[in-house]
């Protein structure tokens, strides 16, 4: 079968199940969209994906996946010097001091929402949307109030939440990002005509691009989302904290700061996102064996990477401890892409994520938690992005 099929109707579960019929190969021959295809697991074979003299990602994911995710003329799909230009601004716009600025708007708008929620049910996942899409659009300077800010980051989950097969999250997600693809390139046109060109908001250091608006308005979108996109990772760790009080304690205060660090890797670890990543091969080469010809497919398999039993004791068992002594490398573990974010592709946002969740923690940690519905199951490993249950309807309470 071929391997999009098998992630559209398996999940999380598909590169597994395929590397199942090839001996549990690190490296395996498959096809992927009608091409000859090369999976990768571990971190040697994640080295391999992030040579950038082996690997283009030019073309690599079809436009009905890229488009709706990243957006038409994305950095996400770029090589070379058109690519390092636009991650490196969003490095610059991203920097640690940049980081923590949004990070305190995000913990103060936070406190704000659970001091207001307390002692209701509340949807932890619907009120992370809003609070980390409320304080990126502030803290990005786009001019907004209060109520369209809720409506973006509504949307912008709703592209997020689309990427994964099942049919109706993806009719909405294109929705919200035809209405948000307009709203960003206004935007952007309307940041150039403005003249401020002192201004040093985010907004108009991606509207300063040499890239026509609607890109821009891409790029911008590319900022906003996926701050938006860690209510996800960071519902995981809240339901960590639900199921295990003593994590739930240690968690807690000044004192719980480096095991707040640990859940936001261990977490991202084992609750995946993103299953697989895709490139093209730029030259013919040979990896474990296995040949590929240029313009073959190369497919990270990220899942099990993260769990790949050369590297991780116990893979699927959740334990924040094994990252007690290390941070994580840099090769071995890929929730966020692999590598040198400044010479490839791996995620400019990931000090972002793992500090907003953190903050999230260290904020909730202040209330008991009951959840409204023990029961509730999490999502299955064939919807993608998954979501936990129990947090559907939970209730906080001051401590
Ligand atoms: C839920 C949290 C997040 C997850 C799971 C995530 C995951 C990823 C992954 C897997 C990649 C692709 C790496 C590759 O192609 O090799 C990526 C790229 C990217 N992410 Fe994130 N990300 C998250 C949060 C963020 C945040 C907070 C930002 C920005 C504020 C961000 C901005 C980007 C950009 C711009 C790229 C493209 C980088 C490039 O192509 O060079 N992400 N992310």
């Amino acid at each position: 079968m071929d391997l999009s099929l098998a992630l559209l109707r398996r999940g999380y579960h598909a590169l597994a199940e395929e590397r199942g019929r090839h001996d549990d190969a690190d490296t395996f021959a498959a096809r992927l969209l009608g091409r000859h295809a090369l999976v990768l697991r571990g971190a040697d074979g994640a080295r391999v994906f992030y040579d950038t003299e082996r690997v283009s990602r030019v073309g690599s994911v079809p436009p009905p996946l890229a488009g709706l995710i990243f957006g038409s003329g994305a950095m996400h799909g770029l090589d070379g010097r058109e690519h390092d230009v636009r991650k490196h601004l969003f490095l610059d716009v991203l920097d640690d001091e940049a980081v923590e600025r949004l990070v305190a708007v995000v913990a103060e708008r936070l406190r704000d929402r659970l001091v207001e929620s307390a002692g209701r049910e509340v949807d932890l996942f619907a009120l992370l949307v809003e609070v980390y899409g409320d304080s990126v659009l502030r803290w990005a300077g786009v001019p907004s109030h209060e109520r369209q800010r809720s409506s973006l980051a509504r949307q912008m989950a709703a592209i997020v939440d689309g990427f994964g097969g099942s049919p109706r999250a993806y009719a909405r997600g294109w929705a919200a990002r035809a209405h948000l693809d307009r709203w960003a390139g206004r935007l952007v046109a309307a940041q150039r005509r403005s003249g401020r060109t002192g201004d040093a908001t985010p907004l108009a250091r991606i509207a300063s691009l040499p890239v026509p608006a609607r890109t821009a308005g891409v790029e911008l979108l590319n900022l906003l989302r996926p701050t938006v996109a860690v209510a996800w990772p960071a519902t995981w760790a809240v339901v960590e904290l639900l199921r295990d009080a003593d994590l739930a304690a240690q968690v807690r205060g000044s004192a719980g700061e480096l095991v707040r660090r640990r859940v936001a890797h261990e977490v991202r670890r084992v609750r995946p996102f993103v299953p697989a990543l895709a490139g093209r091969a730029r030259i013919a080469f040979t990896h474990d064996g296995l040949s590929v010809r240029p313009g073959d497919r190369l497919v990270l398999d990220v899942v099990g990477t993260d769990t790949d039993p050369a590297h991780w004791s116990a893979p699927d068992r959740f334990d924040p401890q094994r990252f007690t002594d290390a941070e994580p490398d840099a090769y071995a573990f890929v929730p966020q892409g692999g590598g040198c974010p400044r010479n490839g592709h791996r995620c400019p946002g990931e000090p972002l994520t793992v500090r907003i969740v953190e903050a999230t923690l260290e904020e909730v940690g202040r209330y008991d938690l009951v959840s409204g519905d023990p029961e509730l199951p999490d999502q299955p490993m064939t919807r993608m992005p998954r979501r936990p249950g129990p947090t559907g309807r939970l209730v906080l309470t001051a401590r």
